[in-house]
């Protein structure tokens, strides 16, 4: 059986007090999770402590980064470690998210170094494909897909496999308020999946979670996550909100 999770993506919002409440708030609805479902939440990197305190009691909760760094360590002044992440206790890190490789260009060799490093610290990638709205026009959204799979996640082994969870965010329905359909949701996981079978073999694709992400909210999240290849979702705007965001945990 694999695991059916729900992440919060904060991007680039909220001040640690703000953050502190949201996440209590989350804690305080008590939800209930089953076995093999996972909630987690991806604060902006000054507050992964805090929340990682805040919620080190409820198992079942993770706290994720939302990027790291493709080197090891050294002289790159700015950036986070995975090795860092991992001493403060991060389970997950978000990585090629479409903001990030559209304002920071990163590139599907850069995202497959930084895969390695998350793993080599122990660290969870979620790692985050989809394409922009001209590729779902021309109806070549699954050759994009399928190459970023390739340059980013393909030099693994079967073993490191086990470790990666994939979200498919197609670019236009981030934030813009277009949601996939569940059926265009599905088809995708399913090819998704599709490529980790003929690469990895059956189990390991069956295995495989696979997260839909793009203006998810209480009102569709029930019906998207009813796909049978949706393993739970990877929520921007409506995870700053604990209501919406504990409506959605709750329709898993
Ligand atoms: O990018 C997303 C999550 O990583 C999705 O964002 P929205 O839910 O705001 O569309």
């Amino acid at each position: 059986m694999r695991k059916k999770i729900v992440a919060g993506n904060w991007k680039m919002n909220l001040t640690l007090a703000q953050g502190e409440q949201l996440v209590n708030d989350i804690v305080a609805a008590g939800i209930q999770l089953s076995e093999g479902q996972e909630v987690v939440i991806a604060p902006p990197f000054p507050y992964l402590t805090k929340v990682k305190q805040l919620t080190k009691n409820y198992p079942g909760i993770f706290v994720a980064a939302q990027n790291c760094a493709s080197e090891k360590s050294g002289a790159y002044t700015g950036e986070v470690a995975a090795d860092m992440l991992q001493s403060i206790g991060v389970d997950y890190v978000i990585l090629g998210h479409s903001e990030r490789r559209e304002y920071f260009q990163e590139s599907n060799a850069q995202l497959a170094k930084k895969i390695d490093q998350a793993l080599a610290a122990g660290i969870k990638p979620i790692f985050c494909c989809g394409e922009p709205l001209e590729v779902r026009k021309a109806e070549t959204q699954n050759a994009f897909v399928a190459q970023q799979l390739q340059e980013s996640l393909f030099h693994l082994d079967a073993a490191a496999l086990k470790n990666i969870v994939i979200a498919y965010e197609p670019i236009w329905a981030i934030g813009t308020g277009l949601t996939a359909s569940a059926q265009q949701a599905q088809d995708m996981h399913a090819f998704i999946r599709a490529q980790i079978a003929e690469k990895y073999g059956r189990e390991a694709a069956l295995g495989l979670t696979i997260l839909y992400g793009g203006s998810a909210k209480p009102s569709n999240a029930p019906e998207l996550f009813a796909c049978p290849d949706v393993d739970g979702g990877l929520i921007g705007g409506a995870s700053l909100v604990a209501a919406d965001f504990t409506a959605i945990v709750k329709s898993f």
